[in-house]
């Protein structure tokens, strides 16, 4: 579809908890031939760093030491996935010293065209970016994705309702927060998966990509 040898393409993607935009952004890079940055990782690899230190994560100076800090190795940890760690990296995120420590590195990850997903891409982190998508999904869909999800990586699971109570919160932290809130960019589209599976999510974000590009 995109010969990236010709021109290096970005592609931002933001959207809510488990929307399906980590699973679209990976299987998007791997059409495009382009890197792939999951940006929450960065967020949670500061709150675990945080945590570590026996601090709050909604403590702005230590969380922005945290970020100032952070190593690529810090994004393999193990424990980056469930709920404290999604907790910790909701409170850090809303730190704005954060937020400016970690900007610097996404933009040089884009810059030779690459496909980025998170809460404020299209909006801040790449806002000149030529395809911007949005993806979302009805709350109940989402955390039944993400039960399923936790089930079927073992261990104990909390429940349903838990799970979605959870997600409600985060995403409405993640909108309302001063900093980068959670908001899609005005020239982005809007995908909806609800109803699609993630080759039916794929194909549909490929038909919004040609038509952005006019191919
Ligand atoms: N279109 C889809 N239909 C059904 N399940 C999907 C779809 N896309 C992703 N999933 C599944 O839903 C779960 C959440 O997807 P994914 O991790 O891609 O979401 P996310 O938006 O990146 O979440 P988070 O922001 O919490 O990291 C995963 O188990 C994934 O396999
Ligand atoms: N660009 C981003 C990405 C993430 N966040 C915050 O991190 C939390 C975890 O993100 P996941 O995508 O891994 O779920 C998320 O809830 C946000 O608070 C962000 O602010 N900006």
């Amino acid at each position: 579809m995109h010969d990236p040898a010709e021109r290096p393409l970005t592609v931002a993607i933001d959207g809510p908890a488990a929307s399906g935009k980590g699973t679209l952004a990976k299987r998007l890079a791997v059409v495009l031939g382009v890197p792939h940055l999951d940006t929450g990782l960065l967020y949670r690899a500061v709150g675990r760093r945080v945590l570590d230190a026996g601090a709050d994560p909604a403590d702005a100076a230590a969380a922005t030491d945290a970020a100032v800090a952070l190593v690529p190795e810090d994004l393999s940890r193990a424990d980056l996935r469930g709920p404290v760690a999604d907790a910790a990296a909701a409170k850090v995120a809303s730190v704005p010293g954060v937020r400016a420590a970690l900007l610097d590195f996404q933009r040089r990850f884009a810059q030779g065209g690459a496909v980025l997903d998170g809460r404020d891409i299209g909006t801040v982190v790449l806002p000149d970016a030529p395809v911007k998508l949005f993806v979302t999904a009805g709350l109940d869909v989402r955390a039944q994705r993400r039960y399923q999800e936790l089930v079927s990586r073992g261990g104990a699971v909390p429940d349903f309702e838990t799970i979605r109570a959870e997600m409600a919160a985060r995403d409405e932290a993640d909108r309302t927060r001063t900093a980068a809130p959670l908001r899609p960019a005005e020239d982005a589209a809007i995908l909806d998966t609800s109803d699609l599976d993630a080759d039916g999510a794929l194909a549909r974000a490929e038909a919004i990509i040609r038509w952005k590009l006019g191919v």
